[in-house]
């Protein structure tokens, strides 16, 4: 092996008490924060309860991180058919590839830590939800962070240092991110913090990782735990169901241990679900708690009627496929990845290629079409110094779910080609989807719509992301220093349209456009009177009592960037919500 920080092994197969007070049900990265708090009042018995296992060895090196999307780290998902998108996709599908085991998506996710931007936290409170505006997030975000990126006077109020989370700036790149900051600076942005002031701008990476390996919540808040003896981890745990008493409240937590016979626990306080967004719906929906139609059809007895159960799921679209042609030796390959001497200055120092995602060089935000705010970015643009041929159409085509024929109509040309892309992303999309179960089996995978580009706005804003894209790959810093040179080959699919006007841009965005892997708000938070909320601002579970979400199925709308860091300040705050509903002075 050639890392010496193995993420901890924690299938250590506990013998469980009767009850406990607080039962966890997801280890993955909302999960492992609140645990690790409410097993900070000595008092408390708490037990998170895990499906999958410890994470493989591979998910601590950061340019694995492919690897590790494709291994024993996930659940086999795959997006429902998609009416209005993923035409070049099979089956106008894709997989799914979301985090199962400790640390869940934090685990296998590309480390990329963007909070999203003030007025997105200002939004969730102005739609009613009091104590999430950023003012009052902000201190989860620092309380959650340790952070060793470039600390200037204009972003030092913003970062925390000595939290649990490490965060560090990206030490190996490729001469495709001077490339974009310099190309950033051609076209009139500054080169920002995006978790500073301003979001409006260019951006090297700052990565969760600790000395170059992946800092997943699950190494980060809880292998420090592991002594507390009040803290009972039970890997290979799947929740099939929460059981209630008379009085609608949870009571007890059903799961399969090793998938053998049900076991049950009993709680005596409450049961916080953490389970993701596609999952804590569904186990929501098991224990009969959702919409009353669907319920019924499956033959689910409803103890509360709750429509906006598995609604409300959104997902950052994403445009995959523009790509630029360049100089060899400017880009990523997989050669240097197997490079002994590379393995080498890993193992020793903890530098080098693979230190870094494979292939993420840095990000930029927009905000093109804006209507409300200026500052709040509309687009995401991700430079990767790679493509989806980079392999030869080995794996990465079907991991992305390409559909063969056009891949290999399309990327063929680009075989052996060193290249760059860039991928713009929707930050607030209008499209909203949702996870409904296929069955009552609860091992049956849920069905996971996204819905993706169903309002015909995001694709005109996608449109203009794929403007700026090929503005920016086509800056003088691109061409001069890189020989950039934009694969124009006519879409399969979009060749009868003119090329490159609006038309065949709109054919391009429904053809190509798929998921980021962000899936969110299919437990939102909203007011009482909200007919489609399904947790209210303290996060407590509507029609029933002692049951919480925490996770990403509680944000009311997806902030403008990945979801990993508001994960943790979701699991930071409710922990703190909790203690205080419980009397606990902290
Ligand atoms: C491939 C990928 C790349 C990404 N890249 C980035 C990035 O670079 N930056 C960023 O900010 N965000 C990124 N994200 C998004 C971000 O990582 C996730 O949105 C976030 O981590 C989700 O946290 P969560 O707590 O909601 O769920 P998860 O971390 O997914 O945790 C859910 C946990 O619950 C467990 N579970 C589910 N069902 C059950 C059950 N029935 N019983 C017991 N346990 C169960 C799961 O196994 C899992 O461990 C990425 C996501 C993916 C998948």
């Amino acid at each position: 092996t050639i890392v010496t920080d193995l993420p901890m092994d924690f299938d250590t197969d506990p013998q469980l008490q009767a009850a406990y007070d607080f039962v966890v049900v997801g280890g993955g990265t909302s999960g492992s924060v609140v645990a690790s708090r409410l097993a900070e009042v000595p008092s408390w018995r708490v037990l998170l309860l895990e499906s999958g296992g410890s994470a493989t060895p591979e998910t601590a090196v950061p340019a694995f991180s492919l690897l590790a999307m494709d291994g024993d780290n996930k659940w086999d998902y795959r997006v429902a058919p998609q009416a209005h998108a993923q035409y070049n996709f099979k089956g106008h599908s894709s997989p799914y590839p979301l985090g199962k085991g400790m640390g869940g998506s934090s685990s296998i996710n590309l480390m990329t830590h963007v909070r999203g931007n003030k007025r997105d936290y200002d939004n969730w409170a102005h739609l009613g939800n009091l104590g999430w505006d950023y003012h009052s997030v902000l201190p989860y975000f620092r309380k959650s962070e340790d952070f060793h990126g470039k600390v200037t006077n204009d972003n030092s109020e913003f970062h925390g240092f000595g939290g649990p989370l490490s965060v560090e700036a990206q030490s190996w790149s490729t001469p495709v991110q001077d490339a974009l900051l310099d190309g950033g600076r051609e076209l009139g942005y500054p080169v920002i913090d995006p978790n500073g002031y301003s979001q409006i701008g260019f951006s090297a990476l700052d990565l969760t990782t600790h000395r170059g390996i992946r800092s997943s919540a699950s190494e980060s808040y809880l292998r420090p735990n592991i002594y507390r003896k009040n803290l009972d981890i039970c890997t290979h745990a799947h929740v099939t169901k929460i059981t209630f008493d008379d009085y609608n409240r949870a009571v007890g937590v059903r799961f399969l241990r090793k998938g053998e016979k049900e076991q049950e626990v009993f709680v005596s306080r409450e049961v916080i679900l953490s389970a993701g967004a596609v999952n804590t719906p569904q186990i929501l929906l098991l224990s009969g708690i959702g919409g009353r139609h669907q319920l019924h059809k499956l033959g689910i007895f409803v103890n509360a009627d709750v429509p906006g159960v598995g609604a409300n799921l959104q997902d950052h679209p994403t445009v995959y496929g523009l790509t630029w042609k360049i100089k060899r030796g400017m880009g990523q390959n997989l050669i240097n990845m197997v490079d002994p001497s590379v393995f080498a200055d890993y193992r020793l120092h903890k530098r080098g290629v693979l230190t870094s995602p494979f292939g993420l060089e840095g990000k930029a935000w927009t905000s093109l079409g804006y209507t409300v705010d200026p500052a709040w970015p509309d687009l995401e643009f991700t430079v990767f110094s790679a493509h989806p041929a980079l392999d030869n159409g080995f794996r990465i085509a079907d991991m992305m779910g390409f559909e063969r024929k056009f891949f290999g109509r399309y990327f063929s040309p680009l075989f052996g080609r060193e290249g760059f892309t860039i991928a713009p992303m929707l930050t607030r999309p209008k499209s909203r989807g949702s996870v409904t179960l296929s069955s009552s089996d609860p091992t049956e995978p849920p069905i996971i719509d996204p819905n993706f580009l169903s309002s015909s706005e995001d694709v005109d804003s996608l449109i203009d992301g794929i403007k700026f894209s090929l503005l920016l790959g086509n800056t003088s810093s691109f061409r001069d220093a890189l020989e950039a040179e934009f694969h124009d080959q006519a879409l399969p699919g979009c060749e009868d349209l003119p090329y490159g006007g609006d038309a065949y841009w709109g054919c391009y965005v429904r053809h190509m456009t798929a998921s980021s892997y962000h899936p969110a708000g299919t437990c939102k938070m909203a007011v009482a009177h909200d007919p489609m909320g399904v947790v209210s601002n303290r996060l407590k579970v509507r029609g029933v009592s002692s049951i919480r979400v925490a996770d990403a199925s509680v944000m009311p709308v997806l902030p403008s960037g990945g979801l990993h860091a508001a994960c943790i300040m979701i699991g930071e705050k409710a922990a703190d919500i909790i203690k205080e509903d419980w009397g606990v002075i902290f």
